[in-house]
């Protein structure tokens, strides 16, 4: 049985890849890396299964839509056809080769970094070994080991045709009908998708609405807005999965008959594809976390201190560290890039740690309408501050020029502000471009500026679609000092 004996441990090759500095050039490194999706692909989720592949098929997505935005404008336009295969080939010709170069490189190329495609387990709070036995015992450890798909337990999970966001996207064909269940990012991400790209849409959810955990003005306009272009099941869990009798299946009908409980009792939906989007559980059972005596959240993260160090008995442990879905209450690419600059820099000065920072994170929904938001909801807003404390504002982007020229009937920006400073506690957004929005609101409240300042003290470019952030922050009731910016 080989011992390693490396300076730096990394479990997990997504963001975890990038804490390989040129520090670590005259060092040992050994990472550990399972393989994610159906292709076992090197450099995690974001961008083989994730953030990145997902994004390339809203793209064509929205084009395939814009006939209905021509329409409004007086322009006549045809989607003749969308390719499904011309797309899926067009997005993983460059994801697979950007893994398969990420980890020739690692592997191959790199003297000081040894690659073990392996799933492993801690032997104990800083080592790890593979099932084959090479033990891994570094000087220091980060466990960046992400999260995965939450899978229900009923009958027919298993299926061929239920996916996971792992699969989804390498389908032999665009489903007619496919069936999605769960009413969050995901979901409403590949419902947006399937939408667009000409499938019917089924979304079942368990509440009464989709993106609950957003504004809920925001969740109730975009629930309303889903249900116009897509079949919306709520209130409905779902029971089990069975596949069609040879009988009915040919070239064109539903695969597999999809059982829900709902209001009115048990109903069944024949589609050809079903995905399931319930949520991502962290990857601390896969690598035995409980049983290496490391501290866990309820809900199976790890417990890290401010420096992303990863606790035990409620005391940090002497080099191990980790970061991202595996530890953080965010699930989100960029919280773990942040958490990765923040590890890096602690490894190679672990005597001068610096904190993560987890105030003011925003996160987008890129469906249809794209959805934004950073800070507080209203409600919490309100069960923080006191609601005679708090003043709200939304802005349609009908209101302002360029909405106008879009004709856009849905758009809208909602701010929240504490109206005794104007403090922004919180943004929403919910229309196009959306995530670009709401990026100078992120800006303000990261750098502590009052949305009076923010409206006013600086240029906003007319009639740019951002002037309905500006509006938007005119309408807070909110302090303006005699000097205020004019
Ligand atoms: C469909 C989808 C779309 C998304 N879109 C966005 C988006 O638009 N914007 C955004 O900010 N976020 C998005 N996310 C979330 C984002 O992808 C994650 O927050 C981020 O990738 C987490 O990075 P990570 O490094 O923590 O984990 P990962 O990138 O998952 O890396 C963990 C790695 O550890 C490996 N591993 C796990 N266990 C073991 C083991 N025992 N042994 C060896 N290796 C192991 C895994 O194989 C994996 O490669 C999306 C997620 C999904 C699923
Ligand atoms: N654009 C982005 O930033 C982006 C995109 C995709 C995923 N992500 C990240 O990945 C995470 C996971 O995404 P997700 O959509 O799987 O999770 P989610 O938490 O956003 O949504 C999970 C959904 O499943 C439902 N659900 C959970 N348990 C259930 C049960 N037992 N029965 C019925 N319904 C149940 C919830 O009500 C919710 O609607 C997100 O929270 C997000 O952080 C981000």
């Amino acid at each position: 049985m080989a011992t390693l004996r490396p300076d730096l441990g990394i479990i997990g090759s997504g963001s975890g890849n990038t804490l390989i500095t040129d520090f670590w050039d005259d060092k040992q490194v050994v990472m550990a890396e399972k393989g994610v999706g159906s292709h076992q692909a090197f450099g995690g989720t974001c961008l083989n299964v994730g953030c990145i592949p997902t994004k390339m098929f809203v793209r064509p997505a929205e084009l395939a839509r814009s006939a209905e935005e021509a329409a409004r404008l007086n322009v006549s336009q045809r989607t003749e056809a969308t390719d499904w295969a011309g797309i899926r080939d067009r997005v993983f010709t460059r994801i697979d080769a950007i893994s398969a170069a990420g980890q020739h490189y690692r592997d191959v190329e790199q003297d000081n970094v040894e690659l073990l495609t392996a799933q492993v387990r801690l032997t104990g709070p800083r080592s790890f070994a593979t099932e084959d036995g090479t033990v891994v015992a570094p000087d220091q450890l980060v466990l960046a080991a992400g999260s995965r798909a939450e899978l229900p337990d009923v009958p027919g999970i298993t299926l061929p045709q239920v996916h996971t966001s792992d699969s989804i996207m390498r389908l032999d064909r665009l489903p007619a009908r496919v069936l999605i269940v769960g009413g969050g990012y995901v979901a409403c991400e590949f419902a947006g998708i399937f939408d667009g790209l000409g499938s019917e849409v089924i979304q079942v959810n368990r509440s009464q609405g989709l993106m609950k955990a957003l504004d809920a003005d925001i969740a109730d306009r975009y629930t309303h807005l889903a249900a116009q272009r897509w079949q919306l099941r709520l209130g409905r869990t779902l029971t089990g999965i069975q596949e069609s009798s040879p009988a009915e299946v040919s070239q064109q009908s539903p695969r597999v008959a999809v059982t829900l409980q709902g209001p009115e009792g048990e109903e069944t939906v024949e589609v050809d594809a079903v995905l399931v989007a319930m949520g991502r559980r962290p990857n601390t059972d896969l690598i035995g976390a409980a049983e290496a005596g490391l501290d866990l959240h309820p809900d199976g993260r790890l417990v890290v201190d401010a420096y992303q160090r990863v606790l035990s008995g409620g005391e940090p442990v002497a080099g191990l560290y980790a970061l991202g879905d595996i530890s953080s209450a965010a699930q989100l690419k960029h919280v773990a890039n942040h958490e990765a600059r923040v590890v890096a820099h602690n490894l190679e000065h672990p005597h001068r740690l610096r904190a993560a920072r987890h105030e003011a994170i925003p996160s987008a929904v890129f469906t249809h309408p794209e959805l934004a938001q950073v800070g507080l909801t209203e409600a919490e807003a309100v069960a923080d501050r006191g609601a005679e404390h708090v003043t709200t504002a939304i802005q349609d982007y009908g209101a302002t020029a360029y909405g106008w020229a879009m004709e856009d009937e849905t758009g809208v920006v909602k701010v929240i502000a504490d109206r005794r400073d104007g403090q922004i506690l919180g943004a929403h957004v919910m229309g196009y471009q959306a995530s670009n929005l709401i990026q100078p609101i992120v800006q303000a409240m990261s750098f502590g500026q009052d949305a009076y300042t923010v409206a006013r003290g600086q240029y906003w470019i007319h009639p740019a679609l951002m002037e309905v952030v500006e509006n938007a922050l005119l309408g807070l009731e909110v302090p303006v000092g005699e000097d205020a910016p004019l």
